[in-house]
């Protein structure tokens, strides 16, 4: 009997005593070398067997754990808690499996596109948001002012009654933060920086950012704001000179939107602008490359896709050029800048009250530079451009505002008293403001079971307040709601609207908008500066269509004609 003994074969004789087979013949070695390679490739093959089988069990394995784990984020977890809104008489359309009511919206909202877009060419009418959030219309008529929706994992409960809205903004618990999906799939953006964050983390960030940002602080930031306008005044004079007959087109949203840009690196990073405005622009490419991607699901941002590894790309380089800013700074002496107020935030953010924060001193830096220019700088650009396309609509207001700037500035730049006096600027800002808010919605996310009114909003529930349909509410502003009348605002806010939390552009509440302060004072600064050297009119060129992207933007630009006057 043959046995294979550490590859030799040996023999088995009388009591087990063993001999090796190099003393055997050719012919039983070719037998044995036969038996052993017939034995090696059985064996080999049955390894691969079991392998395969391994391996295959791991993967049913991982598709069944995944299909389970899909199952409960798509269905039965946003089941539990749409049933218990409805057992409370909220309402709202059938979700479908997977996307819930996500085609339905595309539906609704591609419909009415295709219809606005029959209508008269060149009408220009403020009363945009029937069309920008047609599915919101739709459903607030069929359900009533409080409904729900679904946008796949995404369940939304949507407010528009004033009382309730009233409770959400000035809600001070812990249990009502930002959207989780913020901070996961949007997290190459805004990290967990104070726009994204929760809970005590957020409470720190605010501690340290809002002060900073408060009317006091922002009153030494006017003249960086002139530096910056004052540069694009100048563009503009070379370019009306060039182009001949004291008249030039410009597309004033891409300006403003460099404009903001400059404004917002010279507050953020101080002498080191220019490098801002480099990350700033890399911020602008990611910016744009995440629009193209869906919300709610933050298992796709681990996809090696293009349009991924672009992302994790341009987050890499970003992160590395902010830390890269922080790093010279700290060799060199201090500034007084939003960088190192970051920066003495970062030293205490180890917890909040005792409470563990879990965030590294970098990613505290480099999330919260992203989010002072994510909040600061498509919002100041937006509100500018609609102002102008406005004054050039409204010639009268347009002469009101210079006349006004005049008489205050005297043909100097504007100071911060000289802002403080200016009320019809103030006026038409807020005015504009109303009609054309930049953000879309104020967004909440119920971190726990939390009660507002008679109604309890389950753990895990979005919460969406939209901020235009409020704004535009005839019952709230009376039957010229959808026209541009800035003098509604001559006695403030509290003059203006029947309900004045109806207004809320800059949010409202503890989580308000924390550089509400920095940017009137920049769109003041903006407007003054620019009117008193030029006159607009609209150019045959701009079709008006305000659309949702993640803010509401002008979809094809404002190009006006400007003139020197
Ligand atoms: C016209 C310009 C602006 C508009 C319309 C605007 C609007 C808003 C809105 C709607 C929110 C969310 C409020 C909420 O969730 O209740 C917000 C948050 C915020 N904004 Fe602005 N914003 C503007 C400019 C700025 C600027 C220039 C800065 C900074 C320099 C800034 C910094 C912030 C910050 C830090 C937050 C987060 C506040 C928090 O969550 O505690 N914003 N803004």
């Amino acid at each position: 009997m043959y046995l294979i003994s550490g590859g030799l074969p040996v023999k088995l004789i009388g009591n087990n005593t063993l001999l090796t087979s190099n003393i055997y013949s050719d012919k039983s070695r070719k037998k044995v070398n036969n038996f052993r390679s017939n034995y090696k490739g059985k064996k080999a093959s049955e390894t691969m067997e079991q392998l395969k089988i391994s391996f295959l069990s791991a993967v049913l394995g991982g598709i069944v754990l995944l299909f389970l784990h899909l199952y409960n984020v798509f269905v039965t977890k946003p089941k539990a808690i749409r049933s218990r809104l409805e057992k409370q008489g909220i309402r709202g359309p059938s979700p479908s499996f997977l996307l819930g009511n996500i085609s339905e919206i595309k539906r609704i909202q591609h419909e009415e596109a295709s219809r606005a877009a029959q209508q008269e060419v060149g009408m220009i009418s403020h009363n945009w948001s029937p069309t920008a959030f047609a599915y919101l219309e739709k459903y607030k008529n069929d359900y009533g002012p409080i409904f729900m929706y679904s946008a796949g994992s995404i369940q939304v409960i949507c407010i528009t009654q004033m009382d309730l809205v009233k409770e959400i903004n000035q809600c001070t618990s812990l249990s009502l933060g930002k959207p989780s999906y913020l901070s996961k799939d949007r997290g190459p953006l805004l990290g967990q920086g104070i726009l994204a964050s929760s809970g005590p983390l957020w409470a720190h960030q605010r501690k340290v950012i809002a002060p900073e940002l408060y009317l006091e602080k922002v009153k030494g930031m006017v003249n960086l704001m002139g530096d910056s306008t004052l540069s694009l005044v100048k563009d503009w004079e070379s370019r009306i000179e060039t182009e001949g007959e004291g008249v030039a087109e410009i597309s004033v949203d891409t300006d403003m939107k460099s404009l903001a840009a400059d404004v917002i690196s010279r507050a953020c990073f101080g002498s080191s602008y220019s490098k801002g405005q480099e990350i700033f622009s890399k911020f602008g490419s990611l910016l744009e490359v995440m629009s193209k991607e869906p919300v709610g699901v933050p298992a796709l941002r681990y996809l090696p896709t293009k349009n991924n590894r672009e992302i994790w790309r341009l987050e890499k380089e970003i992160n590395s050029m902010i830390l890269q800013v922080v790093k010279e700074r700290c060799e060199s002496s201090c500034e007084k800048d939003l960088l190192q107020m970051i920066l003495e935030g970062a030293k205490s953010c180890g917890d909040y009250n005792g409470v563990p924060l879990n965030v590294s001193c970098d990613k505290f830096i480099v999330d919260n530079c992203k989010n002072i220019y994510f909040a600061g700088h498509e919002t100041s650009a937006i509100t500018a451009s609609w102002s102008f396309l406005l004054l050039a609509l409204y010639p009268e207001w347009q002469d009101r505002v210079r006349t006004e700037v005049l008489r205050i500035c005297k043909g100097n730049r504007p100071n911060s008293e000289m802002l403080r006096s200016m009320k019809t600027v103030t006026m038409v800002i807020q005015e504009t403001l109303r009609l054309y808010p930049p953000a879309g919605f104020v967004f909440r996310e119920a971190l726990d079971d939390i009660n507002f009114k008679d109604i309890v909003i389950p753990k895990g529930m979005g919460i969406q307040v939209p901020i235009p349909i409020l704004q535009h509410n005839p019952d709230l502003w009376g039957p010229d709601a959808h026209d541009f009348n800035p003098e509604r605002f001559a006695n403030g806010i509290i003059g203006a609207c029947k309900i004045p939390q109806a207004y809320m552009p800059f949010g409202a509440g503890p989580r308000a908008c924390a550089g509400q302060h920095f940017a009137m004072a920049e769109l003041k600064v903006i407007l003054s500066l620019i009117l008193s050297k030029f006159s607009f009119s609209l150019s045959p060129k701009y079709r008006h269509s305000p659309v949702v992207r993640v803010n509401i933007v002008p979809q094809h630009g404002i190009t006006l004609h400007v003139k020197r006057i």
